[in-house]
């Protein structure tokens, strides 16, 4: 019997766990479930896996949650300060999926680490500002890594768990998006359902808003780059509207190797739970069809202006990921609740990527979590007051 915990078990890729974990129920132990605001889905998974705590952040939610389980065995907290009244360090849980969207998964995604043999990351903002303290915890707790980000895990199958010493150059792949062939001079009128109409996946609304501007694959390097200890000048983006190509590893010793899967999280999901076991998971023939029209084209920055943000970034892990996370979080919220257009998004995110009071924190590495939390505080305030 597998013990796991999932943190964003009410959200596209926690729900998507649940559903793997309901066709096995006998072998896994949800010890708990945490969320924000979706109460009713998160007291409704919690009832159905018997689990005995959960948590709402939201604290309108966490006050709800609580009178309707007043009568069951089921413990309601308001925020994560209280893992270790729920786990205990001396008898680690087997799995954790981190699965918050956004830079709130950070946090969570630290604290749980020393509870936890092994750790499923899907939300990539953690990795993106907070890798060198998560990857101290882990090496700290000995607690195995698994990303989930379709594109990193396929990376990380290619180099067979983490062996990176050799390699050359890894191609991560975009599907480009929704705007992928939308007329330039129409960006201005995007709507918002638009923007949440990707072509291949059916994810949360803060990534998808980020595969349309591209800033999810500028992400995606960032995150490429710290899990792989990489340089930036080893990755590149290759559209490939199809996403089923994933990634391209190119080894030193002239080897190459391509990962294609369908268009499905299931299966990264699946592998990352059922890690290291012979499980079977029902999947569709390779196809062939798509292989013959891989379609990868460098990515166009005249129409994914986003991308230059890669221009300003260190080679070393700096507070400066924080800044753009931040920002790009406030700013995806500002644009999903109509208050800025979708262009707006890219350019104020470059226009702060280039101010020189936020350039300087290219240099100074993260050195905890408060002080990551009070510069994203800070970021989101500043955007506040910018005339958006
Ligand atoms: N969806 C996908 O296919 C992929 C997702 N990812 C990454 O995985 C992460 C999750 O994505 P996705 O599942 O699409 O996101 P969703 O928006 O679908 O779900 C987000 C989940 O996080 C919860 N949540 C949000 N804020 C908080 C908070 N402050 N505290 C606790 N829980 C919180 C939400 O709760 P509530 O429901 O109450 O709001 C929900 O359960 C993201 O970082 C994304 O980039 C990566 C690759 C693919
Ligand atoms: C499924 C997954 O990993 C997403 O990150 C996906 O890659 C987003 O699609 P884009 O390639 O359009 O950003
Ligand atoms: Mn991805």
């Amino acid at each position: 019997m597998k013990k796991i915990a999932i943190f964003g078990s009410t959200g596209s890729v926690g729900s998507s766990l649940l559903r793997i974990i309901k066709d096995d129920r006998k072998n896994f132990k949800i010890e708990l479930l945490a969320a924000n605001k979706n109460y009713k889905k998160l007291i409704k998974q919690a009832k159905f896996f018997n689990v005995k705590n959960i948590i709402l952040t939201d604290y309108n939610s966490y006050l709800i949650a609580t009178k309707l389980l007043k009568n069951t065995k089921v413990k309601v907290f308001k925020n994560f300060d209280s893992l270790n009244k729920i786990f205990d360090i001396n008898k680690k849980i087997d799995y954790t999926m981190c699965a918050i969207s956004g830079f709130q998964g950070l946090r969570p995604t630290l604290d749980i680490i020393k509870f936890t043999k092994t750790i499923a990351i899907a939300n990539k903002e953690s990795i993106i500002c907070g890798w060198n303290l998560i990857k101290k915890d882990l090496n700290k707790y000995k607690t195995f890594f698994i990303p989930v980000d379709s594109e990193h895990f396929s990376i990380w199958s290619l180099l067979d768990n983490n062996k990176n010493d050799n390699l050359e150059k890894i191609y991560i792949t975009a599907s480009g998006g929704p705007f992928r062939k939308l007329s330039l001079k129409k960006f201005k009128n995007i709507s918002i359902k638009d923007a949440l109409k990707h072509p291949n996946w059916s994810m949360g609304k803060k990534i998808t808003i980020d595969s349309a501007t591209m800033m999810n694959k500028v992400f995606e390097i960032i995150e490429a780059k710290k899990i792989f200890n990489l340089d930036y000048s080893q990755l590149e983006i290759l559209t490939h509207p199809k996403s089923y190509l994933h990634a391209i590893v190119k080894f030193n010793n002239g080897l190459s190797k391509l990962l294609v899967h369908d268009t499905n999280m299931i299966i990264p999901i699946f592998n990352s739970i059922y890690f290291n076991t012979n499980k079977k998971l029902k999947s569709k023939n390779i196809d062939i069809e798509t292989l013959n029209n891989l379609n990868l084209k460098k990515i166009d920055n005249i129409r994914f202006p986003i991308i230059k943000i890669l221009n300003n970034l260190s080679n070393e892990d700096s507070l400066f990921e924080t800044i753009i996370v931040s920002a790009n979080d406030k700013l995806v919220k500002l644009f999903l609740n109509n208050k800025i257009k979708f262009t707006d998004i890219s350019n104020i995110l470059l226009k702060i990527s280039n101010t020189t009071e936020f350039k300087k924190f290219r240099s100074i590495k993260p050195r905890n979590i408060e002080e990551i939390n009070n510069l994203s505080n800070y970021v989101s305030l500043k955007i506040d007051t910018m005339s958006v």
